[in-house]
């Protein structure tokens, strides 16, 4: 990370717990963790370690305890759901281990979702994600008619399609096997660069974790 780069992420002390069968599980307990503009980092962890967690507060789906999460300097902390919605429409791509696509639309119109709703439908941007995402010949496909990889690939292409600041990824490739997550993957880490956005990615495998700027741990409540 240079440091004469823009902070897109900050999050400062964040905390969040839990209550479970009466017992309170503190799952976050002080996370700090920024991200420049156009950096690539991968989140791994033990399962339970809060890693969707920490995404769902990062995209404002849920509220943190305690601590701070600015984007590009802006607090979001405190933003109402109205604020928080906005945030995550404008500035924010989502892409999550279920595709999430919408059935009854085609895939042309999943791709053109968030950002027909954002009011930055960029037709040009489109048809590039489409012919780079491999999907220009499905475009009048359904979600049920592609496979497991084309669906990721519609659901990353919505996602890129607002020309976000921030892609938040959990387990993106978590469902497909291994060489077409690699390829997902590395679509997702070109057209990432292409965009200019940062990207902060949560996955099991250390071996695609490496494959990005950095690499960084939860455990115990904390970023190792
Ligand atoms: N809504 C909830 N209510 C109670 N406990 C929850 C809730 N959501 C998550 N937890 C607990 O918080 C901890 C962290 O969960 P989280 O899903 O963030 O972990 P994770 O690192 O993403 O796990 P995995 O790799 O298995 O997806 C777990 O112990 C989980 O059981």
């Amino acid at each position: 990370m240079t440091a004469d780069k823009e902070i897109v992420l900050s999050v400062r002390h964040l905390t969040k717990a839990y209550f479970a069968a009466g017992e309170k599980v503190d799952v976050l307990r002080g996370v700090n963790l920024s991200i420049a503009a156009g950096e690539r980092v991968a989140l791994t962890g033990e399962s339970g370690s809060g890693k969707s967690t920490l995404l769902h507060l990062i995209a404002g789906l849920d509220r943190a305890d305690g601590g701070e999460i600015d984007f590009s300097g802006t607090p979001i902390t405190n933003l109402g759901e109205a604020g928080l919605a906005t945030l995550r429409r404008d500035r924010l791509g989502l892409v999550f281990q279920q595709f999430n696509l919408i059935p009854s639309l085609s895939v042309r119109d999943n791709l053109a979702f968030q950002s027909r709703i954002a009011g930055r439908h960029d037709a040009a941007w489109l048809a590039q994600l489409a012919e780079r995402l491999g999907l220009a010949g499905f475009l009048d496909r359904y979600p049920e008619q592609l496979s497991g990889g084309q669906q990721q690939r519609v659901a990353i292409g919505r996602a890129l399609a607002v020309k976000p600041s921030l892609l938040l990824a959990d387990e993106p490739t978590g469902n497909l096997d291994e060489a077409t997550a690699d390829e997902v993957l590395a679509l997702t880490r070109d057209l990432v660069a292409q965009t200019g956005c940062s990207l902060l990615m949560v996955t099991h495998s250390t071996r695609l974790a490496a494959t990005l700027d950095r690499h960084i741990r939860l455990s115990a409540g904390l970023i190792a």
